[in-house]
C-alpha cells in the first residue's frame, strides 16, 4: 500500500502537544515526514527531555498513524530534544532560610587582605543604617569575630522556640553573631573536613534563632578550598563579596575567588571586589596617599573580569587597633574610615538589589533607601 503524507498530518494532528493545548503538528514538534510505498519516516522535536516523555510521544505517534492511517505501516520515529536552555544567573542553591531575606558571603583568595575586617565592618554599617543583621563567622581555620566584637568569652545559650531547642546568637553593635570559635578552645587546633565543617555551619544557621534578617554576612575561611563549595552547595546565598589588596599575589588569589563562585557547581552572582589596604596615609600628612602594595590593583581586576567595583578602605592604623579592641572602626562616627565603609556598605546594598532583579518594586526601594542609596534602576 503506497501512504499519502497528508492523511499521515492529518492523523498526528490528534495528539496533542504537552503543556500547550495544540496539537503536534500546529505546535511545530512535527518537522519532516517521509513516505515509502508502506514505510513511514516522523521527524519530531520536543522540549521535554525526560525519558517518560520521549517514549510517550513515540508511541502515540505509531499507534495513531496504525490506528488512522495504514495498521501495517513501518514506522520510524526520528526524536530530537530541544529543552529550553535553564538560566544562570540568580539561582540560588538550597532552601530558602525563613526569616532571612539575604545571605551575603564575603571571600577573599588569599589570607591575611582584611576580609573579617571588611566583614565585621560592614555588618555594623548596616546595623546603623537600620537593618536587622546577622554575622555568621565560618572562618575554621581562625575565627576572628568573637575578639573583633569583643565577645571572645561568651558562649551562645539554648532556648526554647516552639519546642524546639535553639542557639541564642550573641549579640553586639546590633549585629547577630555566631562563630565557629564560640564552640572551640582558643588554644585548640581543629583540624575540619569539609564535610564535618559544612555540617557544623548548618546547625549554626538551621539550629540558631537568628529572628528576622534583612542581611547574613558569611565570613569564609581564606581560599578556594571543599569547605566552600560544601558551604555555597548548602546555603541559599543571594551574593558574594570578593576582598583583595591591590597587591599581585592577593589578585591572582582573588581572581580564583571569582571564578570559584562562578563555576557552575557554585552558580553565586558576584556582587564585586573591594579593595582593602588600598593606600596609607600618615596622621600627619592627610593629604598624602602612600600605595604601598600598588595602586588600582582590585580596580582593575574588576574591570577585567566585568564584575562591579565596590570601593576602596585605606589602610589605617586606627582599623586595625579597633579589630584588636573589639569595636569595629566603622563604629566611629565623623572619620573617614566610618565615610569609606559607609560608601562601601551602600554599594553593597545597590548590587544586592541590582542582583534581586525579582525583588518587589517596594522592598527594593525599602533597602536602598535605609542605607541611603538612591532608589536603584533595575537592570
Ligand atoms: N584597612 C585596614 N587598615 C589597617 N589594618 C587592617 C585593615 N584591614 C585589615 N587590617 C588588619 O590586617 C590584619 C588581617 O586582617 P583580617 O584578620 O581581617 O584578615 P583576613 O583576610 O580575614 O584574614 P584570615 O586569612 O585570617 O581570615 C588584622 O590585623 C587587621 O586588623
Amino acid at each position: 500500500m503506497k501512504l499519502k503524507k497528508a492523511d499521515i498530518l492529518k492523523a498526528l494532528e490528534k495528539i496533542s502537544a504537552p503543556g500547550d493545548g495544540q496539537n503536534i503538528v500546529e505546535s511545530g514538534a512535527i518537522t519532516n515526514i517521509q513516505v515509502f510505498g508502506d514505510e513511514v519516516e516522523v521527524d519530531v522535536t520536543i522540549k521535554n527531555p525526560s525519558l517518560q516523555a520521549k517514549k510517550k510521544t513515540e508511541v502515540e505517534i505509531l499507534k495513531c498513524i496504525h490506528r488512522e492511517v495504514y495498521e501495517k505501516a513501518k514506522i520510524k520515529v526520528n526524536l530530537k530534544v530541544d529543552a529550553p536552555a535553564t538560566p544562570k544567573v540568580n539561582q540560588i542553591k538550597g532552601n530558602p532560610i525563613p526569616g532571612i531575606q539575604n545571605i551575603v558571603a564575603v571571600a577573599s583568595g588569599k589570607g591575611g587582605v582584611g576580609k573579617s575586617t571588611i566583614t565585621a565592618n560592614l555588618a555594623v554599617t548596616l546595623a546603623k543604617m537600620g537593618f536587622k543583621v546577622g554575622l555568621l563567622d565560618t572562618d575554621i581555620y581562625g575565627p576572628s569575630m568573637p575578639i573583633m566584637f569583643d565577645v571572645a568569652n561568651e558562649k551562645p545559650l539554648s532556648i526554647n522556640v516552639d519546642g524546639k531547642a535553639k542557639m541564642k546568637p550573641i549579640e553586639n553593635y546590633g549585629v547577630k553573631l555566631l562563630s565557629i570559635g564560640f564552640f572551640t578552645q582558643p588554644n585548640q587546633a581543629v583540624i575540619w573536613r569539609g564535610p564535618m565543617a559544612a555540617k557544623a555551619l548548618n546547625q549554626m544557621i538551621f539550629d540558631a534563632h537568628w529572628g528576622e534578617l534583612d542581611f547574613l554576612l558569611l565570613d569564609l575561611p581564606p581560599g578556594t578550598g571543599d569547605i566552600h563549595l560544601s558551604i555555597m552547595q548548602s546555603l541559599p546565598v543571594t551574593g558574594a563579596v570578593v576582598v583583595s589588596t591591590p597587591q599581585e599575589i592577593a589578585l591572582a588569589d582573588a581572581r580564583k575567588g571569582v571564578a570559584m563562585f562562578q563555576q557552575e557547581a557554585i552558580s553565586v552572582p558576584v556582587l564585586g571586589i573591594v579593595e582593602n589596604m588600598a593606600y596609607f596615609t600618615p596622621a600627619e600628612l592627610p593629604d598624602h596617599k602612600y600605595h604601598i602594595f600598588g595602586q588600582n590593583g582590585a580596580k582593575n581586576l574588576a574591570e577585567d573580569l566585568d564584575v562591579p567595583f565596590l570601593g576602596e578602605i585605606p589602610l589605617v592604623q586606627g582599623i586595625r587597633e579597633a579589630g584588636d579592641v573589639g569595636r569595629p572602626a566603622a563604629l566611629q562616627t565623623a572619620t573617614p574610615t566610618e565615610e569609606a565603609f559607609e560608601e562601601l556598605t551602600r554599594n553593597v546594598v545597590q548590587e544586592l538589589v541590582r542582583r534581586n532583579t525579582d525583588l518587589p518594586p517596594t522592598e527594593a526601594i525599602k533597602i536602598t533607601t535605609m542605607a541611603g542609596c538612591a532608589a536603584v534602576k533595575k537592570k
